[in-house]
């Protein structure tokens, strides 16, 4: 049995926030053990002033840490589910994903108390393409302008007075003491999150059984049941985090709804598709949105934005 535990994490305010919970958990389930954190930089916290679904690639926030982690330099990993490729590297699972907190996107602006009440011609900044599409197929008059770097970096320029508003994941805001900041949390029916947004997910060894059972106590089966269905969704529509798409599942006992949208990227398209079934059958259920999406046209939009994307 091992006495320490090293976790692999980014060195962002959001993601060692997000590690030093579960370190925090771990240490008060098990008082014995040592946890600690081992800082790993990324591509995607490296180059900052590209937009993101320009460098494109999979895992740009995760590579590097799954690379000290085969090596064993650490023992497991703490991510936002949100920024994980669905197919994780040979030798390497997810172990647990907790409970979801704030799935939802948040509007903030010093100025405006809601979106509906921005102006016409409105700058909000956002570097996600699926926020963008959604925003602007509600919203076609706003200009949507690119907005990169972490949460912290990301209010100081609201603060400068580059945007009349901008978007962010709740669960990050919150975690980070920012929630109030947020006017308005932005309804799935305007905005559909991201695969995985507001949940944890800890990335372990393959067979590696004692960080298995020993991260057991972190289980959330609502959250690990629309994890299935949302990874399943985007593991069929492909592209990773940086295309218009937004998924949503949410368990009620037995029952998974899953809602979807693939939007074009001036949101002038916006297809969307929701399936309820048993909680058994999550992933059939999110691959089902991705099947229908597709054939509407969806593929025709992804196709389009291949081409797109020099
Ligand atoms: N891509 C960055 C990222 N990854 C996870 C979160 C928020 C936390 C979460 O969704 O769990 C954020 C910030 C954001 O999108 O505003």
């Amino acid at each position: 049995m091992k006495n320490k535990i090293i976790i692999g994490t980014r060195s962002s305010k959001l993601a060692l926030w997000q590690a030093e919970y579960i370190a925090d958990c771990i240490r008060q389930k098990y008082p014995e053990k040592t946890v600690e954190l081992l800082h790993v930089t990324t591509k995607g916290d490296k180059v900052l002033d590209v937009p993101l679904a320009k460098i494109g690639g999979k895992g740009l926030f995760t590579k590097e840490i799954e690379t000290a982690m085969l090596e064993n330099k650490i023992d497991i990993a703490v991510h936002s589910l949100k920024d994980m490729p669905t197919q994780l590297p040979d030798g390497l699972s997810l172990a647990v994903v907790t409970k979801r907190a704030d799935p939802y996107d948040a509007f903030v602006s010093i100025k405006y108390d809601s979106f509906a009440a921005l102006p016409k011609g409105a700058k909000v900044g956002t570097s996600s393409l699926r926020r963008k599409a959604q925003l602007l197929h509600a919203r076609p008059d706003l200009q949507i302008q690119n907005l990169r770097g972490n949460v912290n970096t990301r209010l100081e320029k609201l603060e400068q007075g580059q945007f009349d508003a901008i978007i962010l994941a709740a669960a990050g805001l919150k975690r980070l003491g920012f929630g109030a900041r947020i006017r308005e949390i932005l309804p799935k029916s305007l905005c559909l999150p991201a695969v995985g947004q507001g949940i944890l997910a800890i990335e372990a060894r393959t067979g590696d059984k004692e960080m298995f059972s020993l991260l057991q106590f972190l289980h959330d089966e609502g959250a690990w049941q629309a994890a299935l269905a949302e990874r399943a969704f985007l593991s069929r529509v492909e592209g990773g985090c940086q295309v218009p798409v937004g998924v949503h599942a949410v368990t009620d006992k037995d029952v998974l709804t899953v809602e979807a949208v693939i939007a074009s990227l001036d949101g002038t398209q916006l297809l969307y598709d929701k399936e309820t079934g048993p909680v058994s059958s999550a992933t059939e259920l999110g691959r089902k949105a991705a099947e229908k999406l597709l054939d509407e046209g969806g593929l025709a939009i992804m196709q389009e934005i291949g081409l797109l994307k020099d």
